[in-house]
C-alpha cells in the first residue's frame, strides 16, 4: 500500500516553517485599575511571546498589550491596543505596583564591550541609567527562572535583584606593572585601586557552579538600587554556605525574604531538580541579620507573599529522592510564625480527581484578592488544569477539569483577573481572561479571549488510559494505571497504513501534557501518528506512582511504553511494521532501551541525548544523585556507591543490551551538555558502529541538554523526520 506521509524534505520544511510561527506565551502582567472620565473601569494587560525566527536563527521575544473594561467582577469590553513590538536586550523588566515607573535591565555593547545597565522609566521619561558594569559592585544580573528576579519595594524607592558576586581580578605572578599607568589623575586612581584589589595565583581557580543551564551562576548575591540616592548595595548577612535567589521584599520593606539553596558539600545540578535542600530566609536591611524561616531539612521553591502581606505561600518536597515530586502547598504566617501544610503530597489520586501538587514553579502572582485562596495550574494525569486552593480548608477545587483544552497555563492573577495561556495538541496557545468568581459562590468563570488561535482541524488527539497487566503490575505499589497521548491525522486515508512514532518523555519524573507541542503537531501534519507515554514513575498521577520507578527504571517504564504501542496498534489504523521510536535524555534512556530488549520491532530510532550507561555516567553529569537513586539507592555524597550499585546501575542501562539491537540509530548531541554529557552517546555509538548497526550522530556545538537553540531544533527535526522515512521504507 502507498504511503501517505509527506516525504519531500522541501515540503516538510515548509510544514516545520508554517507551525513555527505560532508564538508561545511567557509572560502576562496586569496594570493598575484606572477610572475613565466617565467612569468606566479598565486594566491594561502587558503580554510577553516568544517565536522562532529561522531566518534569524533566533528565538524572538516581543510584546502586546491589551485593554479590559470591567466592574471588577465581570468584564465589560477587552480589545488589543496597538501592535506587537520586538523586545530587544532586555534581561528583565518590571512596573512599579503603581503602574507609574517601570524598571529594566539591559544588556548592550557600548564600544565592543558587553554592559548591564539598570534603567527607570518614567511616563515617557528614561529617568535614569545606571551602569552597572561600571559601578563594579558585582557580577552580571541573573535573569533564569531558578535565581532571578526584578523586585520593588512597596514604597516604590528600592529595587531587588540577584546577580553573580564580585570576583576579585586574578592576573599572572609574572604580570608586569607599567610604570606609566594612565593620563588623568582619575584614571590613574581608578587603575590604582583596580591593581589593589587584583589577586595572584586565582587565576586558573575552578570555580563551581549550579550545572545544566546555569554554568558560571556559582555565587549570587542580593543587591539593591537606592533610586534617589543611585546607590547600589550588595546585602550582607547570606551565610556564605548558601545561595540565594526568588527574592522579595518583606511586608513593610523592613527586608528581604529569599530561598537559598545550600552548597554543601558540594553543588549539584539545580535545574529541574526542585528536590535540593534549601529553605525560606528573612534577612534584615538594617541589621543584615539573616533569620532561617522554613525547616533545613527539605526544598522549598516559589515563596509568594498574600496581597494583605500576613502570609507567604510556597513549595515544599523532600531532599534527594526523585528530582520532581508531589509537592506540599506550605504556608508562613508572617505575623504568628507559623507555619503549616495546605495541601499535603497525594499518594494516589483523590476521589475527586485531584492528583497533587506538580510543579516547579507557581506563577508571579498566585493569590485570590482577599488573600483567602491561591490558584496553581498543574499537570492532573495527562493535562494542564488550573486549581484553587482554599488556604483556610486546603479543599482543592478544579477550575478547568470539565474543559476540552488540553492545557491551562496560569500566566498571572491580580484582583481576581486570571491570565491564561491554553491550548491543546491541535491548537497553539491563545490568551484568555477571566475573573475569579467568590469564594462562596457556585458560578462559573466566564472566560474571554483576547488573542485567539487557529485551530488545525486536520489533526486529532485523545487521551488513553492503560491498566498493565498482571505480571507488570508493581508488588510494592500495586493497581497504578498511566496513560498515553495519541495524536494522530483526523482523516486516515488508507486503513492499516498509519506510520507510527513511539515518544516516552525524559525525566523520567515529567509528564507530556496535552498542550501545543510543535514537532508532533509537523509529524501529524506530515502523515505519522505520535504516540507520547506516561509510564509509570510520570508526574501528575500521584506520587507513589512516581516512587514506584526506583530501581525499576529499564524495566517497567520500558514495559509500559510498549504495553502501550502493542495496545495502540491493535487498532486498525496503523502499520505494525513502520513503527519507530524518539526520545531525549530518559526518552533516549528509553528509546535505546527499546530497541535492544524489542529488537527489529522498531524500523527507526532516535535518540536525543540519551542516558546510556549510568555507571558511567555518574561520576560525570552535574546530577550524580539521579542515577544512584533511579537505580533504586540512597545517594550519599560523601562516599562513592557499593560495587553491587555499580553493577546494577550497569545492568539498568541501555547499553547492557546493545548486542541485540538491529534497529538503525540517529543520535542528536549537544557539545556543551552538563546533566547528560555527550560522551553517553558517543559510548552507544561506538557499540552500535561495532556491530555494524547503521548509526548517526549529529553534534550541535553551543548547545546543551535540551538542544533548543533554534538550528540545533530545526535541524534535529528535519533530520529526524527523514532518518524515520528513509528506515521505516517511506520513500
Ligand atoms: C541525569 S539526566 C536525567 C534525565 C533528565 N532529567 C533531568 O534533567 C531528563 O530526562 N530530562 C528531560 C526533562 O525532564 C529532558 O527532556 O531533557
Amino acid at each position: 500500500m502507498e504511503s501517505q506521509v509527506v516525504t519531500n524534505p522541501e515540503e516538510i520544511a515548509k510544514l516545520y516553517r508554517e507551525l513555527s510561527l505560532y508564538p508561545s506565551l511567557s509572560r502576562a502582567d496586569v496594570g493598575p485599575v484606572i477610572t475613565s472620565q466617565y467612569g468606566g473601569k479598565y486594566s491594561n494587560i502587558y503580554t510577553e511571546w516568544s517565536q522562532r525566527d529561522l531566518e534569524r536563527n533566533e528565538n524572538v521575544k516581543f510584546c502586546r498589550q491589551y485593554i479590559v473594561f470591567h466592574d471588577d467582577k465581570s468584564l465589560v469590553y477587552s480589545g488589543a491596543s496597538g501592535n506587537c513590538t520586538e523586545i530587544r536586550g532586555e534581561v528583565l523588566s518590571k512596573d512599579s505596583p503603581s503602574g507609574e515607573m517601570k524598571a529594566v535591565v539591559r544588556e548592550c555593547t557600548v564600544k565592543g564591550e558587553e554592559k548591564q545597565f539598570l534603567e527607570i522609566w518614567s511616563k515617557n521619561i528614561k529617568m535614569k541609567s545606571i551602569n552597572l558594569t561600571a559601578l563594579k559592585k558585582h557580577g552580571k544580573v541573573y535573569e533564569d527562572e531558578q535565581f532571578g528576579c526584578l523586585v520593588w519595594s512597596h514604597s516604590e524607592t528600592h529595587l531587588l535583584y540577584v546577580a553573580e558576586k564580585k570576583r576579585p581580578k586574578a592576573e599572572s605572578f609574572f604580570q608586569m606593572v607599567p610604570p606609566e599607568l594612565s593620563s588623568s589623575i582619575d584614571e590613574e586612581e581608578t587603575t590604582r585601586l583596580d591593581r589593589k584589589e587584583t589577586v595572584k595565583g586565582e587565576q586558573f581557580a575552578y570555580h563551581e557552579d549550579w550545572g545544566e543551564a546555569l554554568v558560571n551562576k556559582s555565587c549570587p548575591v542580593l543587591c539593591v538600587l537606592d533610586i534617589e540616592g543611585d546607590n547600589v548595595s550588595v546585602l550582607e548577612g547570606v551565610p556564605d554556605d548558601i545561595s540565594p535567589g526568588q527574592a522579595f521584599w518583606a511586608p513593610g520593606d523592613t527586608g528581604v525574604v529569599f530561598v537559598g539553596w545550600w552548597h554543601e558539600p558540594f553543588r549539584l545540578g539545580l535545574k529541574f531538580c526542585p528536590n535540593r535542600r534549601s529553605s525560606l530566609f528573612y534577612v534584615d536591611l538594617t541589621g543584615g541579620k539573616c533569620e532561617q524561616l522554613s525547616s533545613g531539612s527539605s526544598a522549598v521553591c516559589s515563596p509568594r507573599l498574600s496581597p494583605d502581606q500576613c502570609r507567604i505561600i510556597y513549595l515544599e518536597c523532600s531532599v534527594y529522592g526523585p528530582h520532581m515530586q508531589c509537592s506540599k502547598l506550605c504556608m508562613y504566617d508572617w505575623y504568628t510564625k507559623k507555619t503549616s501544610v495546605v495541601v499535603d503530597e497525594v499518594k494516589r489520586s483523590k476521589e475527586d480527581g485531584f492528583a497533587g501538587i506538580y510543579c516547579s514553579q507557581l506563577s508571579p502572582k498566585c493569590w485570590s484578592a482577599d488573600s483567602q485562596r491561591v490558584l496553581i495550574s498543574c499537570p492532573q494525569r495527562s493535562r494542564k488544569d488550573l486549581l484553587t486552593v482554599d488556604i483556610s480548608t486546603g479543599s482543592v477545587t478544579s477550575l478547568t477539569a470539565e474543559s476540552d483544552i488540553g492545557s491551562w497555563c496560569l500566566l498571572n492573577i491580580e484582583r481576581d483577573l486570571m491570565v491564561v495561556s491554553c491550548s491543546s495538541p491541535n491548537c497553539p496557545p491563545y490568551l484568555r481572561v477571566g475573573f475569579l468568581p467568590s469564594r462562596d459562590s457556585q458560578e462559573k468563570v466566564v472566560w474571554v479571549t483576547l488573542e485567539g488561535s487557529q485551530m488545525l482541524p486536520d489533526i486529532g488527539w485523545q487521551i488513553m488510559t492503560f491498566t498493565p497487566p498482571p505480571e507488570h503490575d508493581n508488588s510494592q505499589y500495586p493497581g497504578l494505571d498511566f496513560e498515553a497521548l495519541l495524536i494522530k491525522p483526523k482523516e486516515v486515508k488508507a486503513e492499516g497504513n498509519l506510520p507510527l512514532i513511539v515518544i516516552p518523555h525524559g525525566g523520567p519524573h515529567s509528564v507530556i501534557v496535552a498542550e501545543w507541542i510543535l514537532s508532533s503537531s509537523v509529524l501529524c501534519s506530515m502523515g505519522f501518528a505520535v504516540l507520547l507515554v506516561n509510564y509509570r514513575g510520570s508526574l501528575g498521577f500521584g506520587q507513589d506512582n512516581i516512587l514506584s520507578l526506583l530501581g525499576n527504571v529499564g524495566s517497567q517504564d520500558v514495559k509500559d511504553v510498549q504495553f502501550a504501542v502493542e495496545s495502540v496498534l491493535k487498532n486498525g489504523d496503523f502499520d505494525g511494521q513502520k513503527v519507530a521510536v524518539s526520545g531525549g535524555s530518559h526518552g533516549g534512556f528509553l528509546a535505546c532501551h527499546l530497541i535492544g530488549q524489542h529488537p527489529g520491532f522498531y524500523k527507526a530510532c532516535v535518540a536525543r541525548n540519551p542516558v546510556t550507561n549510568l555507571a558511567s555516567m555518574v561520576g560525570s553529569t552535574d546530577i550524580p544523585d539521579w542515577c544512584v537513586v533511579e537505580a533504586g539507592y540512597d545517594y550519599s555524597p560523601d562516599c562513592l556507591p557499593e560495587p553491587s550499585v555499580w553493577e546494577q546501575m550497569l545492568n539498568k542501562s541501555p547499553i547492557k543490551h546493545v548486542t541485540q539491537v538491529q534497529t538503525p540509530v540517529l543520535l542528536t548531541l549537544g557539545e556543551d551538555d552538563k546533566r547528560v554529557p555527550n560522551k553517553q552517546g558517543i559510548e552507544y555509538y561506538k557499540a552500535l558502529k561495532a556491530r555494524q548497526i547503521p548509526v548517526r550522530l549529529l553534534w550541535y556545538p553551543g548547545n546543551n541538554h535540551s538542544l533548543s537553540k533554534v538550528d540545533a531544533e530545526s535541524d534535529g527535526f528535519m533530520n529526524i523526520a527523514l532518518w524515520i522515512i528513509q528506515h521505516l521504507s517511506l520513500r
